[in-house]
């Protein structure tokens, strides 16, 4: 085996009605760098990595051993640098990432010649969803859904607008933001929701980002159960809107929240919330278009 290193984007998922199934990637990255040793080594270098350095409870490892293992293979010893610029716990997709890296761990260092659709069904699996895992692998913005057990998805072309984010410095787990969402829908609500989705996809892709705004606002998959959850929830969609902003979201299952906004208004947007809630952390990115890569020679 040669070193070799693993890029991956995070993600922002659901996009307000999207729940489960949109996702955009984005230009925050979790990077590890792999070389062939006779023992286990891992090195983090973030204060966005949990501390565990300990290879048997490693998150990133023990999805690669499992995968390894279904193969029917065994994952080599590995000294491993782990960096990150993805918030854990913040409603960017820090967890797929960490799966998708895991995943092409274990393509790489076991040989394994995973196919795309197979490294997203593994990670689907273990994620629960596919919203994440889909841009994390693939980049861009792209929709998703599990259907008899295939991951069927299609990507949306980019849109031609600026993305926000305003991370808080608490975090929220997933799994928590989950616990309080209904467990059944009426067929008028999930009608009403699914049709909410629906309007907003097509606006995105007619380019009417005004009418996208809208929907995103419009959710009643998860937003409405959540959104006592996130902090400053109202303030920031009130304040968005009032700056020129299309429409903000929770960012995944929270507590950050995202907004879509005119190309030329980003860098304002941004600067007016660094005074309006200096103990976030506001800022403009970009879509990624690559989704996970390996890197050799690195
Ligand atoms: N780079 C990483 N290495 C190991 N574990 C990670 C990594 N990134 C995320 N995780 C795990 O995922 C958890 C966060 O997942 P989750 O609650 O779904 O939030 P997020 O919105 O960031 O995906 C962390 O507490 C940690 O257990
Ligand atoms: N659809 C999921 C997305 C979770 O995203 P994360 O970035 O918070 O892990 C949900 O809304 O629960």
């Amino acid at each position: 085996m040669k070193s070799f290193g693993i890029r991956v984007p995070a993600s922002s998922a659901n996009i307000g009605p999207g729940f489960d199934s949109m996702g955009l990637a984005l230009n925050l990255y979790l990077t590890l760098k792999v070389s062939p040793s006779d023992k286990w080594e891992i090195t983090q270098h973030s204060p966005n990595l949990p501390e565990q350095t300990d290879y048997d409870n490693h998150y990133i490892i023990q999805v690669a051993r499992s995968v390894a293992a279904n193969w029917n293979q065994e994952l080599p010893a590995c000294s491993i640098t782990i960096e990150s610029e993805i918030p854990l716990a913040r409603g960017l997709g820090s967890s797929a990432s960490a799966i998708v890296a895991g995943i092409e761990l274990a393509d790489q260092a076991c040989n394994l010649n995973l196919t795309q659709e197979q490294k997203l069904e593994i990670g689907t699996e273990i994620e629960g969803h596919p919203d994440n895992v889909a841009p994390a692998l693939v980049g861009g913005f792209i929709i998703s859904t599990v259907v008899n057990d295939d991951v069927d998805w299609a990507s949306l072309q980019d849109p031609d607008l600026e993305v926000i984010l305003y991370i808080p410095g608490s975090d929220l787990k997933t799994e928590e933001a989950r616990s309080v969402l209904p467990e059944n829908y009426t067929r008028e609500h999930a009608a009403s929701a699914s049709a909410i989705s629906n309007v907003l996809i097509a606006s995105l892709a007619a380019g009417d980002y005004s009418l996208a705004g809208k929907m995103m606002e419009q959710d009643v998959f998860h937003e409405p159960y959540r959104a006592s959850m996130i902090p400053n929830y109202h303030d920031i969609r009130r304040e968005a809107k009032q700056q020129g902003a299309y429409g903000t979201v929770i960012s995944g299952a929270g507590p950050t929240m995202m907004s879509f906004v005119p190309k030329d208004k980003g860098q304002m947007i941004v600067a007016h919330f660094q005074e309006f809630l200096p103990d976030y952390q506001v800022v403009l990115l970009q879509a990624d278009h690559t989704g996970s890569s390996i890197i050799s020679n690195f």
